[in-house]
């Protein structure tokens, strides 16, 4: 896969590359299978040989080339199809939680989806000891602390939704480190006011709303996403930029946008980063945070999206440290975590630039 990140890698100066690389970070938006790399697919696929995921680096590089979103999503699914024992969960989430740490990711809400491990037969009490067995130990082993935000494959009915809703919230059944309810999936027919009996249901029992709106669709599935779904933060959000009076309304309410350039190119969400809004969303004054997605699917990780806006915001080091503080205010870690993180953030930041 490093290919593939060597032909996205941006050109930031490489002294900026270094700072990034050892700058303590949250990551907001980051998907659990999408989290997979090619050695954790190619020990599943060991696991599983019927697979028609390639696991030779080179050909997963084709596999993981996308002409759209839909098809991103068939090949998500093909991965999906690769996790089928409570073991394959804890080693997926295990392994994600060790790249993580690998990146100085300090804390990171993970989306999971738990719909699609249930309906292919993984035992839901199994599943869920299996997450929080690896988040502890990823956090005892790594100091990576994880959290978890279940979401809504939205492409597949309102029968996702209530499933999702029930694992989140059964009490029996709610992990410990379960954080937010989100709505992943296709955006196009899918319309997000449907789901609002759910998210209420979240909400009601202690989630925070953190919906995928705007990635594939304009700006109204972003204002239903807030109106409907009451969304403290979104996922993307990328055409609020064609409304200023969303921005304006994002900006005054402090709703971060979950920012994630590389996977708006490789879905093809945005033609070319130079043409992708962040810099729109900044000048708005709205709360931007930077985040991977699905970073060895679209060849990239946490590091090189922090390049990526820093060359498209015209950021140095200081400026980069404020991005990165960016989200650790809009994460849901509690007041003392997040001081402790962004002290990190300034220690670090003052120690590198002292003369
Ligand atoms: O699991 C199933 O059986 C199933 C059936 C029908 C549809 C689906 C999905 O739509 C799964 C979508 C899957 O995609 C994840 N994801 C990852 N990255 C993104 C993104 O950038 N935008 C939207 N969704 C994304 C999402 O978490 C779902 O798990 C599944
Ligand atoms: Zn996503």
């Amino acid at each position: 896969m490093t290919d593939h990140l060597d032909v996205l890698v941006d050109p930031a100066p490489l002294d900026l590359h270094a700072f990034i690389a050892s700058l303590p970070k949250a990551e907001l938006h980051v998907h659990h299978v999408g989290s997979a790399s090619p050695r954790i697919v190619a020990e599943l696929a060991a696991r599983h040989p019927d697979t028609k995921v390639p696991t030779d680096p080179e050909a997963l590089v084709d596999f993981f080339t996308f002409t759209d979103f839909a098809r991103f999503i068939d090949v998500y699914l093909s991965v999906v199809d690769l996790i089928r024992t409570p073991e394959d969960v804890r080693l997926l989430t295990y392994e994600v939680a060790r790249d993580l740490a690998r990146q100085q990711v300090r804390y990171a809400e993970l989306t999971i989806t738990p719909f699609s491990s249930t309906r292919r037969g993984i035992d839901e009490r199994a599943f869920m000891d299996a997450i929080e067995d690896a988040r502890k130990a990823a956090e005892a082993e790594f100091g990576t602390v994880l959290r978890w935000c279940f979401d809504i494959p939205g492409e597949a009915g309102l029968e996702s939704a209530e499933e999702t809703v029930r694992l989140a919230t059964d009490e029996r059944l709610r992990p410990e480190g379960l954080v937010s309810f989100g709505l992943g999936g296709p955006e196009i027919g899918v319309p997000r006011p449907q789901f609002k009996p759910y998210f209420d249901r979240a909400i009601a029992a202690g989630l925070r709303s953190v919906p995928h709106a705007g990635e594939t669709t304009g700006p109204q599935t972003v204002w239903d996403a807030l109106t409907h779904l009451r969304a403290e933060r979104i996922g993307h959000g990328t055409s609020s930029a064609q409304d200023d009076r969303l921005l304006a309304h994002l900006a005054e309410h402090r709703i971060a946008l979950e920012v994630c350039p590389t996977s708006n190119i490789a879905t093809r969400a945005v033609r070319t980063l130079d043409e992708h809004p962040i810099k729109e969303f900044v000048k708005a004054g709205v709360l931007v945070t930077v985040n991977s997605d699905d970073p060895p699917m679209f060849g990239t990780d946490l590091n090189n999206e922090y390049a990526v806006a820093a060359r498209l915001l015209e950021l140095d080091e200081r400026g980069v440290a404020e991005l990165a503080k960016n989200a650790v205010d809009a994460s849901f870690l509690d007041e003392a975590g997040k001081s402790r993180i962004r002290d990190e953030i300034d220690t670090y930041t003052a120690a590198w630039l002292a003369p």
